[in-house]
């Protein structure tokens, strides 16, 4: 049955439905078919009879569509009664309990009390139910704090529905009895999960598969859930002033993705992407899909023999080292989150399995979510600002990303951020606990006028779940510590015009170019397994010479000039002194100038983290000088280096030979000495 099959009609804007469901309209206002049949609008302002709309129950599992819910519901209105019932009784016993302790004074015992009553009563009332929960608990907008901890929790563990439904499913969705299917299938299932439960089987050429069937019923059950929850959500949007959110769009949405994932050939699609983007990364495994034994309700894929994450002495014993598969766990989300943008958003340990030959399978492509390029940037610059504690970037960041409205007055929450996290990065952003900040986050998102876009609520969850894992297997462990190589390589290789403005951010502050950063960037980029240092050495000169590469260019020349000065410097005292020293004459060197020793030691760290990166050519980097050297721009930028070098050079010489041992103060970065007198001056008066 397709609503959208029905005949459209004309009607002005202020015809269209103001309810959002498929509600009876006056025949009056149609064509001749209304004196015939009752007459239904649809939400996308189609008209159709009322007969055709009456869908069957499989109408209701096939997508998740309002308007066919609605018709469905409509002719049982019992059944919609009954379960309303079933659902407010629980949030009534809820509702009351709270306002109980808001009069006799609410406590922090009070208020895990009343959250693990929420927990519970969402796990009796079912499926539909705990998924709300679970979403919910990544909205730290939306729900205080004490409640996140608990709904966090909510498993989805329920008991096991009888083989002979099971089977009966199989035979209904494959076309034959499992035995002609399957060589073996477990007498029980091995796992009960909230959509369905697993068996394990072995086909008949032999392969050892995991056989996952769906809840009988489930579609109607979430339907009618979801039909009662739209409902109430459309009064509450009417009859409440302080509902400003479209809250039937997001029972919608929230709905979409539940439908989504009771669809078993949707998640094998979504292994099948998964396989392609991340299976290549080592010690990452994915299961393969068996097409031909999978359908809407019956999922047939690879068995994976391995030990859940939440086993850590089971994963010891077996020698493998857990440390490490967190690592390959961290690495493979941040490709996930930042680099294609398709990620697991159900990361949960039981979801995760240690292989016996120490590889990391992931199970349940389920709930997949998606990161847009502009959101990954955004996430990126953030990671950046974070690093630099730059507080009013970072909450130009949160405008960006659209957790606030552009016209937010941000005076009031850059101090919250530079609270937050300033007493969280006492040490360093790579000491940074996901967990502790977030829930400060969270807390800030509650007071300040934050809207958390579903996709970054995912990724929190993803990244806690993760740390959550490591830090049972090493207290010490810290994920950003693991994942800020492969932002620093992103940094360095990706020549997207926003990375590249939160490079120069990072290199320059108050326009000084700062070596260690660049140095730190180097250093934490060649520990990623996919790092390309040609690359970067591409990346950087075209960036260079580019019109956007203007800013880096003008800091570098200076920057250069500092820096051949001084390893020019270093080389004439070591031929100077070296042959004073040499003939016999007894001469004290003098110290070099701090300034210039600085720089002197950043160049030669960076050549050696260059010279120690695996791939590192020396040859390859002077092939580069000529292909620099015919740009247009080379041309002016050796000028200035020519020019400014020019200038230090013959002040130094001048003071080495005619003022012969005395050693000249070091300048101050950014300050030129004037060729003749040796005066300081500032670059724009040089
Ligand atoms: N390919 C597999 N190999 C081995 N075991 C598997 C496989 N797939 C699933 N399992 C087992 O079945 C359990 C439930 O599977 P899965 O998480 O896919 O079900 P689900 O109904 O989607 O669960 P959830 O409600 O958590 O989303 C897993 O935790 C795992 O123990």
């Amino acid at each position: 049955m397709n609503v959208t099959n029905s005949q459209p009609i004309s009607t002005s804007p202020a015809d269209l439905l103001k309810e959002t469901d498929a509600t009876p309209v006056h025949p009056d206002s149609t064509s001749a078919v209304a004196e015939t049949l009752p007459l239904i609008r649809t939400e996308d302002g189609m008209i159709t009879s009322e007969l055709s709309l009456v869908p069957n129950k499989a109408d209701l599992a096939a997508v998740y569509d309002p308007n066919v819910i609605t018709a469905y519901y409509k002719t049982r209105p019992w059944q919609a009664w009954r379960r309303s019932f079933g659902i407010l009784l629980p949030f009534l016993v809820f509702a009351v309990r709270l306002w109980w302790d808001r009069v006799t004074g609410i406590n922090v015992r009070k208020e895990t009390r009343q959250a693990i009553h929420l927990r519970v009563m969402l796990t009796t009332l079912g499926p539909a139910f705990i998924k709300i929960g679970q979403a919910l608990s990544t909205r730290p907008d939306l729900v205080p704090p004490a409640y996140l901890e608990e709904l966090t929790k909510l498993q989805d563990q329920l008991p096991p529905f009888p083989n002979e439904i099971a089977f009966q499913f199989i035979e209904e969705e494959l076309g034959d009895r499992p035995e002609n299917i399957y060589a073996e299938l477990s007498p029980s299932p091995i796992a009960a999960a909230s959509l369905g439960q697993v068996y394990k089987g072995r086909l008949k050429t032999g392969e050892q598969v995991a056989v996952k069937v769906q809840r009988p019923g489930l579609a109607q059950n979430i339907a009618l859930d979801m039909y009662i929850l739209r409902r109430l959500a459309g009064w509450a949007m009417t009859n409440i002033k302080r509902v400003r959110s479209n809250l039937v769009a997001i029972a919608d949405e929230l709905a979409t993705r539940i439908f989504e994932e009771m669809d078993y050939t949707q998640e094998g699609l979504n292994a099948e992407r998964f396989a392609e983007l991340y299976g290549h990364l080592p010690d990452i495994y994915v299961p393969r899909i068996y097409w031909r034994y999978t359908g809407r309700r019956v999922l047939t894929m690879e068995w994976i023999t391995g030990t859940k994450l939440t086993q850590l002495d089971a994963i010891r014993d077996q020698g493998i080292d857990a440390t490490y598969l967190i690592d390959v766990g961290v690495q493979c989300s941040l490709r996930q989150l930042l680099e294609h943008g398709f990620f697991h958003a159900d990361p949960h340990p039981g979801n995760l399995l240690a292989m016996p030959d120490g590889k990391l399978a992931y199970l349940d492509f389920g709930m997949m979510s998606e990161v847009q390029p502009y959101q990954r940037y955004g996430l990126i610059e953030a990671i950046v600002h974070l690093v630099n504690r730059d507080f009013e970037g970072l909450g130009r960041d949160y405008v960006n990303l659209e957790f606030l409205s552009p016209d937010t007055d941000l005076t009031p929450i850059i101090p919250a951020f530079a609270e937050v996290f300033n007493e969280a990065l006492g040490a360093s952003v790579a000491e940074i606990n996901i967990k502790s900040i977030t829930d400060k986050l969270s807390a800030l998102m509650y007071e300040y006028p934050f809207q958390v876009p579903a996709y970054y609520a995912l990724i929190i969850r993803s990244l806690v779940t993760l740390e959550g894992i490591a830090i049972n297997v090493d207290p010490d462990f810290k994920v950003l510590s693991k994942a800020y190589p492969y932002v620093a390589k992103r940094l360095l290789t990706d020549s997207a015009p926003q990375l590249r403005e939160s490079l120069r951010d990072l290199l320059f502050k108050d326009g000084s170019f700062r070596w260690n950063r660049l140095e730190n960037l180097l250093r934490n980029a060649r520990s990623n397994a996919d790092y390309d240092l040609d690359q970067v050495i591409d990346q950087a000169t075209d960036f260079l010479f580019s019109d956007r590469g203007e800013f880096i260019r003008i800091k570098l020349v200076d920057e250069v000039i500092k820096s051949l000065d001084a390893i020019g410097q270093s080389a004439w005292r070591h031929l100077n002194y070296g042959f004073r020293e040499r003939v016999g004459l007894s001469v004290e060197r003098p110290p070099i100038p701090p300034e210039n020793q600085q720089t002197l030691e950043h160049v030669k760290r960076i050549w050696k983290i260059l010279q120690e990166t695996p791939g590192f050519d020396q040859n390859k980097v002077l092939a580069l000088i000529p292909r620099i050297l015919v740009k247009p721009e080379t041309q002016e930028v050796g000028r200035q280096i020519v020019g400014g070098l020019a200038q230090r050079v013959t002040a130094r010489l001048l003071r080495e030979f005619l003022l012969a041992d005395q050693v000249p103060p070091a300048a101050p970065i950014g300050v030129h000495e004037t060729p003749s007198t040796g005066l300081l001056v500032s670059p724009k008066q040089a």
